[in-house]
């Protein structure tokens, strides 16, 4: 049988964290079914990428320069592509924003904007015209569980991801008439730079225009929380990427998926109860009113949701 040639897969913000990891991870596909070009958009940060990569480098895996956030950079990266093609599109650069709305400046929060949401767009829009032309591709975003429910003091950044879900639900449906699939990854807290990154920019922040009550439960509430959350349910990159492979690998891949099975009841709360009630109250409650349970809540929810939970029941 007559071995079909990899597939030709760009993904953006692989210097560190999940794209880092997608890259390796496809580029190492024992049945060498990707060409990956992992691309950042500051070469000066290849090395983590080129000694994970090992002697998959410009074998089946290359490093490009791309910024999502500049035309230039775009137009430069597509352009150089052999006839400009392209199989697989994965959205991953991304970045966080944490704090109180009232210390954020609004060019801050449109930074947010400019790269998770217009800067997967600009994506998306360089390379339709040739996917539809050959009536063929795969685009994935890496969206986020705050694309899906909102979280407290995330504001701006959830608003990001639900405007990406948006986005990609209206375009999904059209695409399928020319053959192209979008997948939305919907991770929960994984362990990467992006905790840390947040981090560095809290410790800087005096939270300008914000009370000094918004203050305390910010810094002295959610943040602790927050961190009990990433340390409890926090994934791997490595296991968020091998999830976007498993979907890139499908010929019939899924709209969307959740990598975190963990998180995904803290997600449904709003789908049980449509006028939202119960997902307002819950989060109030496991922030504000429980705080001290807040660790056993984590437990409990670790529980039911583990995988001997999971196994089917038999009648006695
Ligand atoms: N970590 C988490 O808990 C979760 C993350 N996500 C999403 O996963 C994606 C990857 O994040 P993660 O790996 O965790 O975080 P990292 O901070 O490790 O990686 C983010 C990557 O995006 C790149 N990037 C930022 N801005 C741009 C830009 N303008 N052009 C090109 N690349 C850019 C960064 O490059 P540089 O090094 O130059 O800054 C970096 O390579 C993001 O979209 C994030 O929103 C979703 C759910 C949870
Ligand atoms: C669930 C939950 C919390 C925190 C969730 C966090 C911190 C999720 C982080 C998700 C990430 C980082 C997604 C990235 O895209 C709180 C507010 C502590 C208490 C209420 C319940």
């Amino acid at each position: 049988m007559a071995k079909t040639a990899p597939r030709t897969v760009l993904i953006t913000g692989c210097s560190s964290g999940i794209g880092l990891r997608m890259a390796v991870q496809l580029a190492q596909d024992p049945g060498k079914r990707f060409h990956v070009i992992a691309t950042m958009r500051d070469l000066r940060k290849k090395d983590k990428l080129e000694a994970a990569a090992g002697d998959t480098l410009n074998k089946t895996l290359t490093i490009q320069r791309l910024d999502v956030c500049s035309e230039e950079s775009v137009t430069e990266c597509i352009s150089s592509l052999p006839g400009k093609q392209l199989d697989v599109l994965v959205n991953n650069a991304g970045v966080g924003l944490v704090g109180p709305v009232e210390s954020i400046s609004i060019d801050d929060m449109k930074r947010v904007f400019e790269t998770n949401f217009f800067g997967a767009v600009r994506m998306i829009k360089a390379v339709l015209p040739e996917m539809k032309q050959r009536q063929k591709g795969h685009i994935v975003v890496i969206s986020s569980v705050m694309g899906l429910q909102g979280v407290p003091f995330n504001d701006v950044y959830a608003a990001s991801k639900f405007a990406m879900e948006g986005f990609c639900e209206s375009l999904a449906v059209q695409l399928l008439k020319f053959n192209i699939f979008v997948s939305l990854v919907e991770p929960g807290p994984v362990n990467t730079e992006f905790e840390m990154k947040l981090m560095e920019e809290v410790a800087r922040s005096e939270f300008p225009g914000a009370d000094a009550a918004t203050v305390h439960y910010f810094k002295d509430i959610y943040l602790p929380a927050s961190h009990e959350i990433f340390t409890t349910m926090g994934q791997t990159p490595e296991a968020v990427a091998k999830a976007v492979v498993n979907v890139i690998a499908k010929e019939r891949p899924p709209f969307r998926t959740q990598t975190n099975a963990l998180y995904t009841p803290l997600v449904a709360l709003k789908y049980a109860d449509t006028s939202g009630n119960l997902s307002v109250g819950t989060y109030y409650n496991l922030l504000f009113r429980f705080t001290g349970l807040f660790h056993l809540s984590m437990s409990f929810l670790k529980c039911i949701t583990c995988s001997c939970f999971r196994r089917r029941v038999t009648p006695a």
